[in-house]
């Protein structure tokens, strides 16, 4: 048995909460230091992962089997087999996300998670080893509670407030995924980015993590229903993931550069400003109380609009009623939301383009 002192980051944090690669090459989780929870995509990583030389076959005979039903149905081809190609290497589900051009359109967003379901059936990967991705929009949020009924699981993504969380726990989503630096562009002008010491208690999202956490398990105890798991996303440093751990996220999607990191630092509690807690075993009815270190956060924003009163908004709110008029309206007010929900379904919507692309040219061609 290993001995705590050689223990690394990654280790340690996967004592605290599930640790997932957010990343589609097999090769490279095959030969993780630890084994994967799950595995996340988006449509930047589909897009990537389809033009890895590994790949090339899979995608021409997509191209020439699936022609005549257009560049989607070839997509979802690619993207199914690129997931099964790492079933083996995870202990949990694959993930793919809906078309993010379709994030207002229910019936879209219904037809895209189906046509995955059919793909995933007939790859022979069952529905208990995958979820679908779907932005965290009233529209899109109205499709989880008919997919959730036909044992399609589902996470709420481009998520970054309290409202879209309360909302995804009224659609009944296995997931949500808040993303840390919630701020996309971060990841290309670090001046964006809070770098801070502590992320924990400094990173200015950290509050709002806090609050969805205390809410889902508030809701659990006055209803008894299950609630999202919280999956974070979107770490740029080694510490903000494990600040995770520390605020008690059930479980952490991770960049191949950031678990390489986490996988290379030998772990030293005395060292960290914090440190989590166990995995529970049932995420909502074993859970602790939020750790005394992070207690503050519960009251405070740093996110917030200049006028915000303070109070955090009533999980009373129907928020998909009326196609998610209440959601659409709670995001309306929250600036931060409006602009990183729009840079997310941007940068996303990128990513599927040029997929689309590469199918329509190489469609030309056979
Ligand atoms: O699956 C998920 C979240 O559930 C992830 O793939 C998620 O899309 C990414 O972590 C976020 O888009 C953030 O990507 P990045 O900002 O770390 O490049």
């Amino acid at each position: 048995m290993e001995s705590v002192e050689t223990q690394s980051w990654l280790q340690k944090l996967e004592e605290q909460l599930n640790v997932d690669v957010d990343w589609m090459d097999p090769t490279y989780s095959k030969n993780l230091q630890i084994r994967p929870n799950d595995m996340t995509s988006n449509n930047l990583w589909v897009n990537i992962q389809m033009s890895h030389p590994d790949n090339k076959q899979l995608f021409e005979n997509a191209v020439k089997e699936l022609k005549s039903e257009g560049w989607l149905a070839i997509y979802n081809r690619i993207a199914v087999q690129m997931c099964k190609a790492n079933i083996g290497n995870i202990k949990g589900r694959v993930a793919l996300q809906v078309d993010p051009h379709q994030a207002y359109n229910t019936q879209a967003v219904l037809d895209h998670a189906r046509a995955y379901a059919r793909e995933f059936e007939r790859a022979g990967i069952p529905k208990t080893r995958y979820f679908i991705k779907i932005p965290s929009t009233g529209p899109a949020l109205n499709a989880v509670p008919a997919l959730e009924a036909e044992g399609i699981r589902t996470l709420g993504t481009a998520l970054f407030s309290l409202p879209q969380a309360i909302a995804c726990s009224q659609a009944g989503t296995l997931y949500i995924s808040p993303y840390f630096n919630a701020e996309t562009r971060a990841h290309d002008d670090l001046s964006l980015w809070p770098n801070v010491e502590d992320p924990a208690t400094q990173h200015t999202m950290s509050a709002r993590i806090v609050h969805i956490l205390e809410t889902y398990k508030q809701l659990y105890k006055e209803t008894g229903k299950e609630q999202p798991l919280l999956k974070n996303a979107s770490f740029i440093t080694p510490k903000e993931a494990m600040a995770a751990g520390e605020m008690g996220c059930h479980s952490a999607t991770i960049s191949h550069t950031v678990l390489e990191e986490l996988s290379k630092l030998s772990y030293d509690g005395s060292k960290q400003p914090g440190e989590g807690v166990p995995k529970p075993v049932h995420a909502y009815r074993n859970a602790g109380p939020t750790p005394e270190r992070l207690r503050k956060l519960s009251k405070i924003d740093p996110l917030a609009a200049a006028d915000w009163d303070g109070k955090l908004v009533s999980t009373d709110i129907d928020y998909l009623a009326n196609n998610g008029a209440e959601l659409e309206k709670a995001i309306e007010k929250d600036p931060i939301t409006v602009q990183r929900l729009d840079d997310a379904l941007k940068l996303f919507q990128g990513g599927i383009r040029e997929s689309m692309e590469k199918i329509e040219a190489s469609m030309k061609n056979v």
